[in-house]
């Protein structure tokens, strides 16, 4: 993956949320901390183009978000605070299948994929079932399973373990610990990106501080007390 930032800046209503940031990222784990507010979800909606630069330029894999908006966003799966929001069909299977649509497979070819992803996220038991009825761990697991089944080179997740019992957390973690693919993961999760290959922290709309997890969550701290 090679994700660049050149100068990219994020405003909203004229106010500067993500202040000109030059930046390249290419380790396979990424983690994004900070404290509210400070623009951890900005900066991920820049890479994949659902939050466009105000100045500067955001690329992914050499894509534009600007010009190549739907292309980058074939490549980077997005997983959003709210996983329910996320699945749109009402059966699991169902809107596992439609995320798939785009790649024009044949019938027996979805069905053989949706199969193979729930089963990799061990939630074969809940392809039938009502999004609506899944706990928030199995949610989360749904999520994964909708989004890496179009297999995106890039995995953002927004507050993956966020609003998990200690249980449906462990699960979560284990499981996302367990990818293969490139992961940018928001966390107030300190445990969730301890051992990430680097860690950026927000402060204030600026990267304050990237370099190794355990440095960097050290003065996360400094800056939280
Ligand atoms: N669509 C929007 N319109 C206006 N302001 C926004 C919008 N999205 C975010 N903001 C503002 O931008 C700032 C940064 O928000 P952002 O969601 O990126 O922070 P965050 O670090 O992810 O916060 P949290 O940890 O609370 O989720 C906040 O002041 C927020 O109110």
């Amino acid at each position: 993956m090679d994700i660049r930032f050149e100068q990219a800046e994020a405003r909203f209503e004229g106010r500067t949320v993500v202040h000109p940031l030059t930046l390249s990222l290419r380790e396979r784990r990424i983690g994004v901390i900070g404290l509210n507010g400070s623009g951890k979800t900005t900066f991920a909606r820049m890479i994949n183009g659902l939050v466009l630069p105000a100045e500067g330029h955001v690329t992914v894999n050499g894509l534009d978000t600007v010009k190549d908006g739907d292309k980058v966003r074939g490549q980077t799966g997005f997983i959003f605070q709210n996983p329910q929001n996320q699945i749109i069909l009402p059966i699991l299977k169902e809107d596992i299948a439609l995320g798939l649509k785009s790649q024009k497979l044949s019938k027996p070819d979805t069905a053989a994929a949706v199969e193979a992803v729930l089963a990799r996220f061990g939630i074969a038991h809940l392809g039938e079932r009502r999004a609506h009825e899944l706990s928030g761990g199995e949610l989360q697991l749904a999520a994964l399973a909708s989004v890496l089944v179009t297999r995106p080179d890039i995995l953002i997740m927004d507050e993956p373990t966020n609003q998990l019992d200690l249980r449906n957390r462990d699960l979560v973690e284990r499981t996302i610990h367990r990818l293969d693919e490139n992961v940018v993961v928001i966390s107030h999760d300190l445990g969730l990106i301890a051992d990430f290959d680097r860690v950026l922290c927000f402060h204030e709309g600026r990267l304050a501080y990237d370099g190794a997890p355990a440095e960097v969550i050290a003065r996360y701290r400094e800056l939280a007390a």
